[in-house]
C-alpha cells in the first residue's frame, strides 16, 4: 500500500543513509500494527487512486497534473469525490487533473517567501520535517533535488501525500514517512533540512534544532521557519493554555532570540531571511476544509490579537550551516 519497501531499497543503495535500516523497519512494521480509526477507510479510498503517468505536471510553478487530452467528465467526477473523502485538505493547493484543490492554507506563498533564500536544491538530499501532506516535497523536486524525505506523524497527511503520489504517476523521488522528528537517529546524511511550522509544536525547541543539525552533513543547510513574536534576543512568548486555539503549543522566541538559539545548538551563518505577519487570505477555511480557521481565530474586535489576547501570528524564517 505504501512505498515504504521502496523506500528501504534506496536507503540500502545510499551510503550515507543506510544506517537508518537498523530502525526503521521496525518503526514502521510497529507503527503499522498501531494504525487504526479512520485509516481503513482512507486506504479503501486510497487503493482506489489511478497510478498513471500524467502527461503533463508542473511541479516548479505550482503543484499540477493534466494530460494532453482531459479526463472524462465522470473520471473527474469520480477522482473528486475520492479526494474529499480524505477532507481536511490543510496543505496546497493542488490541481489535479482540473480539480482545484483549494487548501487552508496558501502552502505557496509560503514556499515563494523561502526558495529566493535557500542554496539552489538541485542534485541535493532534502529532510522536510512536519512536512504535512508533503506540498513543498513537491516543489522541492520542481527546483530539481535528487531526493525529498518528509517525515510527519498525522496519518492523514500520509494517506493524502500517497494519493497525490499516485495522481502523479509514483514518482520515485518522494517519500513521507509517519514518524516524529525525535524517532530518527543522527544520520547526518541530509543536504538540506527544512522545519517549518513545527518548532513550536516541540516542548523543548533547543533539542528540536539539535535533532534538525543531527540530520546534516557538513555545510548542509538548515530552514527553520516558526510562529514568532515582535522582540529582542531575550524576547519569547510562552502561552499558558491555547494559542490561536491550538492546544500543543509551548516556546515562541522573537526571531532574534531563536538566531541566538540556533548558534547556541552550533549553527553557523544563521541569517533571519524573512519575518510576515500571516494574513486571513493565507490560512482560511475552505471548501475542501470546512473547520475554524485563522479569521475565527482572530479577535474580532481587534485583528492584532489572537482570541486569547496574545499578538496574531507571525512567522520568521531562519537560515544557518552546519559547520560540523
Ligand atoms: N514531532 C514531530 N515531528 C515531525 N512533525 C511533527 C511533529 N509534531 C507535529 N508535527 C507535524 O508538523 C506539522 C506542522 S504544520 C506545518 C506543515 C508544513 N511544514 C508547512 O510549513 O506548511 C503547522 C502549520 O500549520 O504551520 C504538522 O503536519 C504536524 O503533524
Amino acid at each position: 500500500m505504501f512505498s515504504f519497501s521502496e523506500f528501504y531499497q534506496l536507503l540500502a543503495q545510499h551510503e550515507t543513509l543506510r544506517p537508518w535500516l537498523n530502525t526503521l523497519p521496525k518503526q514502521l512494521s510497529d507503527w503499522e500494527d498501531k494504525a487504526h480509526g479512520d485509516m481503513g477507510r482512507w486506504m479503501r479510498a486510497l487503493k482506489k487512486f489511478p497510478t498513471d503517468k500524467p502527461d503533463i505536471i508542473d511541479i516548479k510553478n505550482e503543484v499540477s497534473v493534466r494530460n494532453e487530452n482531459a479526463i472524462a467528465d465522470g473520471e473527474q467526477k469520480r477522482l473528486e469525490s475520492l479526494l474529499r473523502l480524505l477532507h481536511p485538505w490543510r496543505k496546497g493547493p493542488y490541481n489535479m487533473h482540473g480539480i482545484h484543490i483549494d487548501t487552508e492554507w496558501r502552502s505557496d506563498w509560503k514556499w515563494d517567501r523561502v526558495l529566493p533564500h535557500i542554496s539552489p536544491l538541485k542534485g541535493r538530499t532534502v529532510l522536510d520535517v512536519g512536512c504535512g501532506n508533503g506540498y513543498h516535497m513537491w516543489r522541492m523536486l520542481g527546483e530539481e533535488a535528487k531526493l525529498t524525505v518528509g517525515i510527519d506523524p498525522s496519518n492523514l497527511f500520509l494517506i493524502q501525500f500517497e494519493a497525490i503520489k499516485r495522481l502523479m504517476g509514483q514518482d520515485d523521488r518522494a517519500f513521507l514517512l509517519p514518524l516524529g522528528i525525535e524517532d530518527l537517529p543522527e544520520l547526518k546524511a541530509f543536504d538540506t533540512v527544512f522545519s517549518m511550522g513545527v518548532l513550536y509544536h516541540r516542548r523543548s525547541p533547543l533539542d528540536h534544532i539539535i535533532q534538525l543539525k543531527n540530520q546534516l552533513r557538513k555545510d548542509g543547510e538548515v530552514i527553520l521557519e516558526t510562529l514568532v513574536i515582535d522582540g529582542d534576543e531575550n524576547a519569547v512568548l510562552v502561552p499558558t493554555h491555547r494559542y490561536a486555539q491550538m492546544h500543543n503549543v509551548y516556546f515562541f522566541p522573537s526571531a532574534k532570540a531563536l538566531k541566538v538559539w540556533m548558534e547556541k545548538c552550533g549553527f553557523v551563518d544563521v541569517k533571519i531571511v524573512d519575518e510576515c505577519v500571516t494574513s486571513i487570505n493565507e490560512q482560511r477555511s475552505t471548501e475542501w476544509m470546512t473547520n475554524n480557521s485563522l479569521p475565527e481565530y482572530l479577535d474580532p474586535n481587534d485583528p492584532s490579537k489572537t482570541i486569547e489576547g496574545y499578538p496574531a501570528p507571525k512567522r520568521a524564517v531562519l537560515i544557518a550551516r552546519n559547520p560540523d
